[in-house]
């Protein structure tokens, strides 16, 4: 299990995280989830030692990171948001090289390398140079050095940005088979979708602060509200809100109701005497990504 007490990191004036608490079980994907700026990476950052100036503590189980960061170098594999390889390099000397810096040698390091350039759908360019990969292929090997060591936490910071399709399914199979094998996964993304499918638990971040945390289900039925969705060319969220709480979703508009039959037919109303050309009307569900409007009033992305 992973604890987050108090913690607090400024830089100069910039207050990256605010006395934040979370606690991450043991054998999950969790997910970190909110905008550019939220605090993410640098949440992740301090849990794997790169930053070591903060306020709070962080514990995995009882060790305090503070106090041996070599244990934390052994037992967490850290994929950072930049892709950082030896591009002139082949695919099996970057990842020989992160596995000699974890301590593997010969015949152990060889079958590791092997290993995870199957994991990492790979295993057929692996004595090419990384500069010949495609920037998803160079995400999978990034991916790849931080697993060499077989840690037990992994840390992956939007390891999905800029990628191909391609490589993100192999991405999402490699995490599943994480899982398999019982890895603690935290794992921060901007794409709500990406984390309700891969992650047990969740927690919502924004300007430095956990908003809400726990299972993607429980977060939803907390906080979902029955409603009505409606498109229309011209209506505005100032001429809505008569009917209840308005929530601006794509080209349309979400209205939380309890009521959705006396909504819809209130709304439908509306649209004809306004003589509004409707394109969509219809009952709907919120999204976790409207759950995230909803306490923040800040979409996911720009
Ligand atoms: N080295 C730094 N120096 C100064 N400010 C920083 C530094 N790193 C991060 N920040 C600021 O701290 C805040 C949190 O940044 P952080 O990178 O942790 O957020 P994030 O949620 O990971 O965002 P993104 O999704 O864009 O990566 C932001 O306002 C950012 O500009």
């Amino acid at each position: 299990m992973i604890t987050i007490e108090n913690l607090s990191k400024n830089y100069g004036d910039i207050h990256a995280l605010k006395d934040t608490r979370l606690t991450i079980p043991e054998g999950v994907c969790f997910g970190l989830i909110g905008p550019n700026g939220a605090g993410k990476s640098t949440m992740m950052k301090i849990l794997c030692g790169i930053i070591d100036q903060y306020d709070g503590e962080v514990k995995f189980d009882e060790m305090s990171v503070k106090e041996d960061p070599n244990w934390v170098k052994k037992n967490i594999g850290y994929v950072p948001q930049d892709i950082v390889l030896y591009e002139k390099f082949s695919a099996i000397a970057n990842l020989s090289f992160f596995g000699e810096m974890y301590g593997l040698r010969g015949k152990a390091l060889k079958e590791r390398v092997e290993e995870i350039l199957v994991l990492v759908g790979l295993e057929k360019r692996g004595k090419d140079a990384v500069k010949t990969f495609s920037g998803g292929m160079k995400r999978r090997i990034n991916i790849g050095c931080a697993l060499m060591h077989n840690p037990k936490y992994i840390i992956m910071d939007e390891p999905t940005v800029g990628v191909d399709p391609q490589s993100r399914n192999y991405i999402f199979e490699m995490i599943h088979k994480l899982k398999a094998e019982n890895k603690t996964i935290l794992y921060s993304s901007h794409y709500m979708e990406e984390v309700e499918n891969l992650c047990e638990e969740i927690s919502l971040i924004d300007n430095g602060q956990v908003i809400e945390s726990g299972k993607v289900t429980d977060i939803i039925a907390k906080h979902s509200k029955p409603g009505v969705y409606v498109e229309a060319p011209g209506i505005e969220e100032s001429m809505l809100q008569q009917f209840g709480g308005v929530l601006k979703k794509g080209e349309g508009f979400l209205i939380q109701s309890d009521q959705v039959l006396i909504l819809v037919d209130a709304l439908a109303s509306w649209l004809k005497q306004e003589s509004y050309p409707v394109l969509r009307l219809e009952i709907a569900h919120m999204s976790l990504e409207d759950i995230f409007l909803l306490l923040t009033g800040k979409t996911l992305r720009d």
